[in-house]
């Protein structure tokens, strides 16, 4: 295992103050007498000597001593600052209540907070005029990196264009590749695109401390983001490069390019579609009944939900299904009603997921036109409703007591982040489907007592997979991202569920379970990879061993 990093190795360069800002080296009040005499730190700490578990309860104490989520936020993200060791440990002990501030939902409303409660840099930005100068931008960075997460603040959850306070996302989930998928924090690199904004709050903010521009988009764009690219191979050419939070037809077009081009991946589309498909095999499983029965509702045609439904019909496929007879089970929905092949307006992704009219013959509405969602939800009478629209309260009590009355078990995932942007709350699904819904978010929600019974809601939110993809990519050495690693990252994750032992229980298992059930997903991803070819051959032991020494784990 790989734990801690050796004082010895770090500390010939730093000395004194200098160590103790570095948050990677920095161990605080645990520097042991003998270390404060070698590395020069005499004086520079209080006297007395903490062990880590000491510290923890510290910061444990500081932290309940804040009372807003903003202000918990800001403290953990300062200690991640000041000692890393510290802030996973932290993090690692209180995960169920923690993680929440440090990523969904908290970190949303810190991206839109960002030029405000600003401290200090971490990761880097590159700005729109500063494009000339990537290779300079990464020369600064003199510590070898294993994961990238990208953003261009474009579209952060569903709170739309954040500009630069997007780098809290990259930061956020480059947390959990630490926490979750124990990727050693040094070997992270989050990084901001800022490329403008069209946020007017933000532009007429005097705090923002972006590029105050308007979006640049078209051939530039494309020019900015192939600059970037180039510059992440030429210094990172192993590094695993995740796209996240871009505005969906960047994020498609982006990831189509690159893919076969570096080891790469976009969460929104893949990550998201891996837990959902896991996450949604795993309700059908527990109620006894098979994927391919299954007629599936997708309310919002963008990244997530695109990404979801091309995934689930390809486990389909791969069930032996035809293209056309997986795709009759799918009914996804955008801003213009029912995709369907007689609309004209369909671009080539969209249109395999197009409804075909057939399909649509004996249905109590006009199917030329506009098909809504209740028209959807009434005759195709689905088994699973999702929602990936980032809109509150797009599922109507009158669609989903329509939806209740077709299924003995609707399973309903409301998918959209942060908490305020849920189509549905949980408790609200309870009553309006008596009881019988089994229910998934995106963001997390408290257990729901209804008529007595006690319904734990799982967080159907890639946080599930990414982490551990990251991890069987490090140790398989993959250097491509495939589908084929996504299906078995869901597959894995579904075996890990509780409700195939417990109905009652909740879909996905807890998170105080997190890293071993990204051990589980890893080694999937692992073999998966070596399937494909875009990893080299290693027996399953040599797997094994490979993650235990990719695992980090917060000791000095
Ligand atoms: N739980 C997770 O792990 C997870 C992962 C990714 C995205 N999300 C969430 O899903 C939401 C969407 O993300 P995305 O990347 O797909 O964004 P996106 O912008 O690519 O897609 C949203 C789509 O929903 C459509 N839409 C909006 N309102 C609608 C309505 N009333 N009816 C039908 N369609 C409607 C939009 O036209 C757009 O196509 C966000 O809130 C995001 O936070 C959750
Ligand atoms: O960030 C999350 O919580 C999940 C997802 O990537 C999203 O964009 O909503
Ligand atoms: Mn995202």
């Amino acid at each position: 295992m790989n734990s801690g990093r050796s004082t010895e190795e770090f500390t010939i360069e730093k000395r004194g103050v200098l160590l103790i800002e570095d948050p990677l080296l920095n161990k605080g009040t645990a520097f042991t007498q003998e270390e404060r005499v070698k590395h020069g730190l005499l004086g520079l700490l209080p006297p007395h000597v903490d062990t880590l578990e000491e510290q923890e309860e510290r910061a444990y104490e500081a932290f309940c001593d804040f009372h807003t989520d903003i202000d918990k936020h800001i403290f953990l993200r300062q200690l991640q600052d000041e000692n890393e060791t510290l802030f996973y440990r932290l993090l690692l002990e209180h995960i169920t209540e923690m993680m929440p501030i440090v990523y969904t939902p908290v970190v949303g409303l810190a991206c839109q907070r960002f030029s405000h409660i600003y401290r200090r840099p971490r990761g880097i930005f590159i700005s729109y005029p500063e494009r000339d100068s990537m290779d300079a931008i990464f020369e600064n960075i003199e510590h070898d990196v294993d994961v990238i997460v990208v953003t261009d603040g474009e579209r952060i959850l569903g709170l739309g264009d954040q500009g630069v306070g997007g780098m809290g996302i990259p930061i956020g989930k480059l947390s959990l590749y630490t926490l979750c998928g124990g990727v050693d924090p040094a070997k992270t690199l989050p990084i901001v695109l800022d490329l403008g904004t069209n946020n007017q709050e933000r532009l007429d903010d005097p705090r923002y401390i972006g590029w105050r521009e308007n979006r640049i988009k078209g051939a530039e764009y494309d020019a900015f983001i192939e600059q970037f690219v180039t510059a992440v191979k030429k210094r990172f050419p192993h590094v695993l490069l995740q796209w996240e939070d871009f505005a969906s037809v960047d994020a498609e077009r982006i990831i189509d390019k690159y893919r076969d081009d570096l080891c790469t991946f976009n969460d929104d589309i893949q990550g998201t579609a891996a837990v959902t498909t896991g996450t949604i095999l795993a309700a059908i499983t527990a109620a006894g009944g098979k994927l391919v029965d299954q007629n599936i509702v997708m309310l919002g045609a963008g990244s997530a939900g695109v990404g979801i439904c091309l995934q689930l019909k390809q486990a389909m496929i791969d069930n032996g299904h035809s293209e056309a007879e997986a795709r009759s089970h799918f009914y996804v929905i955008d801003r213009d009603g029912l995709l369907h092949s007689g609309r004209t307006d369909l671009d080539p992704l969209h249109q395999k997921l197009a409804q075909s009219p057939e399909n649509l013959k004996g249905w109590d509405c006009d199917v030329t036109g506009t098909i809504s969602f209740a028209d959807v939800v009434r005759n195709s009478k689905p088994g699973v409703l999702v929602g990936a629209t980032g809109q509150a309260g797009a599922f109507t009590e009158e669609i989903i007591r329509e939806m209740a009355k077709h299924t003995n078990r609707p399973v309903i995932f409301p998918l959209s982040n942060p908490t305020s942007r849920a189509e549905a709350i949980p408790s609200d699904l309870l009553k309006w489907t008596d009881g019988k819904a089994v229910i998934a978010t995106g963001s997390p929600f408290d257990p729901v007592e209804y008529n007595g019974v006690t319904h734990y809601i799982a967080q159907c939110n890639n946080s599930y997979i990414f982490p551990a993809m990251g991890l069987g990519i490090l140790a398989s050495r993959a250097r491509r991202v495939t589908d084929s690693m996504f299906m078995a990252a869901a597959f894995a994750l579904k075996e890990t569920s509780p409700a195939l032992k417990d109905p009652a229980a909740s879909l996905l298992p807890s998170l105080t379970t997190i890293r071993e059930v990204g051990r589980k997903i890893a080694r999937a991803v692992a073999a998966a990879a070596i399937e494909a070819g875009v990893a080299d051959s290693i027996t399953e032991e040599e797997i094994d061993q490979r993650i235990e020494e990719t695992m980090w784990t917060p000791e000095y």
